[in-house]
């Protein structure tokens, strides 16, 4: 038999998570695999946990036989082609097909895109071990940390080493109801290509990039045989077949980037990792002081604390390859601090819990209908980390929402908990 001719065959993709962001991502995507045939095939596989679901009475999809009873909530999606339960009320492309096997839906598939609550992906990944192709490259959408004996690692470094695969990540600005109704966003995606940068210079002649890490050289081809991941691990990543398309930027941005839906490429996949997770602590404070009816200047004051201990946090564990600009120019930054800290869910809940005087789980519970707050455990695992480190007092903020999560201290209290000039002085005597 001779061999496949180069760029015979398709990219076939699978989006690894079916809630909120999970099902808005897989319709972007969807989109553009219809859209870029030439690179991608077109069916997009989107593996879902099952669940029954029963349409409620107030859904346009009341009148109909599926809400005689409750139902899979695969087959409402394949039959409705609508994710009533986590994306109501937007229309889903036909070439989504919902599946509750998730062997079956990452067979054959060369990129996977994970969007799922972050404490869901330790147990996924174990179950993908042997189940996917060994060059398959992934892209992590999901904002959160991995903290456990070995540390705190990125999501996307995680998966990367579990799968052994090469794993890029997705953040930014994207409160995903706004992004499936097509309102206009942007987002970053950090995707460095695995290639023997020795051998694919950039015209800066930066391995992997321009020294700005963005708008970088779109030519550098996939399929080289190995390369380090960032972080401790090592490890042979499979090359590319040729007969598939190169997964480099360009191919990167066809598969996300849509007229709605800005796509900006940048090589700090730590940056834009941490970005997305640790937004989630400052948009608890956020609502916190909201929650006091405090107004914006308290709030804009927590954004501010936030963003530098976002900046901090980066250096200090990740090292000076992470760009303090990706916190202060990129959407996975700033833009997606104040977009959650507006209208984000941790917010939203960490309000109202303050306002009722109710714990957030309990809001949690009754307004979100199974979505997941990333935030709260977000800073129980990030103030893990840093009391196993020793550095607690130096990140005030997200000290100061784990110990009002934890009942130690009060919302009123996050001024003097973040008042950094008043603690020295104090401490000076
Ligand atoms: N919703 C949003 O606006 C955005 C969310 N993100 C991030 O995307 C990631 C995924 O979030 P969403 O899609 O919004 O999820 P979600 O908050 O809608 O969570 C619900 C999802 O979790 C699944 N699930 C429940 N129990 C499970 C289990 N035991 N195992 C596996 N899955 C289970 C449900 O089936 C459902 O698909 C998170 O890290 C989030 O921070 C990022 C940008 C925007
Ligand atoms: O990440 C988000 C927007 O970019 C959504 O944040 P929430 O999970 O707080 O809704």
């Amino acid at each position: 038999m001779g061999s496949l001719a180069v760029n015979s065959k398709k990219h076939k993709v699978c989006i690894v998570g079916s809630g909120n962001w999970g099902t808005t991502i897989a319709k972007v995507v969807a989109e553009n695999t219809q859209q870029h045939g030439d690179v991608f095939e077109p069916e997009v596989q989107m593996w879902v946990f099952e669940e029954e679901y029963q349409i409620p009475k107030d859904s346009k999809h009341a009148s109909t036989e599926l809400a005689s009873k409750p139902q899979k909530l695969t087959e409402l999606i394949n039959t409705l082609h609508e994710n009533v339960k986590y994306l109501p009320d937007i229309p889903l492309p036909k070439n989504i097909i919902a599946n509750p096997d998730l062997a079956s839906a990452v067979h054959d598939a060369t990129i996977l895109v994970f969007n799922l609550p972050h404490q869901f992906i330790g147990r996924i990944c174990d179950q993908l071990k042997g189940k996917i192709v060994p060059y398959a490259r992934g892209i992590s959408c999901i904002k959160g940390l991995e903290v456990s004996d070995k540390g705190c690692q990125l999501f996307s470094d995680s998966i990367g080493a579990k799968l052994g695969i090469y794993c890029g990540a997705l953040s930014g600005a994207n409160i995903a109801t706004e992004v499936a109704q097509e309102k206009f966003s942007e987002t970053t995606v950090a995707y460095e290509p695995p290639s023997m940068d020795s051998q694919h210079p950039t015209p800066s002649g930066t391995p992997g990039g321009s020294p700005h890490g963005s708008h970088l050289d779109l030519t550098q081809l996939d399929g080289q045989i190995q390369r380090p991941t960032r972080g401790s691990q090592k490890q042979r990543l499979m090359a590319l077949p040729a007969e598939y398309p190169p997964l480099h930027h360009t191919n990167m941005t066809k598969l996300f980037h849509r007229p709605y839906f800005h796509v900006h490429l940048i090589n700090d996949v730590a940056g834009v990792s941490l970005g997305g997770a640790l937004k989630n602590i400052v948009a608890l404070a956020a609502g916190f002081v909201d929650g006091l009816g405090w107004g914006d200047n308290a709030k804009a004051a927590v954004m501010r604390v936030g963003i530098v201990e976002e900046v901090k946090f980066g250096k200090t564990f990740f090292g000076d390859s992470v760009r303090t600009a990706t916190f202060t120019e990129e959407s996975c930054g700033v833009a997606d601090l104040i977009t959650s800290c507006s209208g984000g869910r941790n917010f939203r809940c960490a309000k109202m819990a303050v306002k009722e005087g109710k714990g957030i789980g309990e809001i949690e519970a009754r307004e979100l209908n199974g979505q997941k707050l990333q935030g709260t455990s977000t800073a129980y695992e990030v103030h893990e980390f840093l009391r196993s480190e020793g550095k607690e007092g130096e990140f005030p903020l997200f000290t100061a929402v784990w110990r009002i999560l934890e009942g130690e201290k009060r919302p009123e209290d996050v001024p003097d908990m973040i008042n950094v000039e008043a603690r020295k002085a104090s401490e000076r005597g």
